[in-house]
């Protein structure tokens, strides 16, 4: 089984409580992560990056543990070979787009390395049509062009696993329509794994060999 995600989080503020109950198994590589606003997508997206965690389960993919509750196994973020793009994208504000996607290459903001050349920086940055953007700092770009330098810098690490939070909700429909099938192609060179949140049908289809249903029932 590549994918075993069993797993409950309560969250909860002043105002309001929401569990979120997954329980997913699948023997494919690329899973859409589909649901109503509010069912729990993000939620689910960071437990499995190990931003945040489960009160109780297990998450094993492709045969390692990220979580056991049982077993008192929480993988740190940085064990887990994970790349992702969250919506918000985080880019650091004082680095030029070229330093943001090498930054995955070579970790530290004050890293020299992180302004070198690197070949594989520059083909991203041309396949996602960002090359002439290369020395621009993030307030001088739009929201679609910010989205495809998080995009690269997630592909450029070469993760085991890809997690995507609705990637191209930024995009027109000619540039969604190539980097489907740019993504698409690298995941199945790269044979990494892939979870992608997504509303939109085309995306389904290209990224669905599974679909994890996110239900709204549990909102209280
Ligand atoms: N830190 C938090 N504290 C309390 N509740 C939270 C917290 N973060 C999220 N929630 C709640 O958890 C639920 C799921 O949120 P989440 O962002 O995972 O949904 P989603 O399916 O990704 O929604 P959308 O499609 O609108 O992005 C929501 O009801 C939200 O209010």
């Amino acid at each position: 089984m590549i994918f075993q995600i069993n797993l409950k989080k309560l969250m909860k503020n002043h105002h309001h409580m929401f569990q979120l109950n997954v329980d997913f198994y699948s023997q494919n590589r690329s899973v859409v992560i589909f649901g109503p606003s509010g069912s729990g997508k993000t939620t689910l997206l960071k437990i499995i990056a190990g931003l945040n965690s489960p009160d109780c389960g297990l998450i094993k993919i492709d045969n390692k543990i990220f979580f056991d509750q049982k077993r008192k196994i929480n993988l740190a973020p940085q064990e887990r070979k994970l790349a992702y793009l969250f919506q918000g994208y985080s880019l650091f504000p004082h680095l030029t787009v070229k330093q943001n996607i090498s930054f995955s290459l070579v970790k530290g903001i004050f890293n020299p390395r992180v302004s070198q050349d690197f070949a594989i920086v520059k083909d991203w940055m041309n396949r996602l049509e960002i090359l002439s953007y290369a020395e621009y700092y993030p307030y001088q770009l739009s929201g679609g062009q910010q989205q495809r330098v998080a995009l690269a810098r997630a592909l450029v690490a070469q993760p085991d696993l890809l997690l995507l939070d609705e990637p191209f909700s930024m995009l027109d429909s000619r540039l969604r329509r190539k980097l489907r099938y740019e993504i698409r192609d690298i995941q199945q060179r790269l044979q990494c794994l892939m979870m992608v949140i997504s509303h939109d049908d085309e995306d389904v289809e290209c990224f669905g060999e599974d679909i994890l249903h996110l239900g709204k029932n549990s909102n209280y």
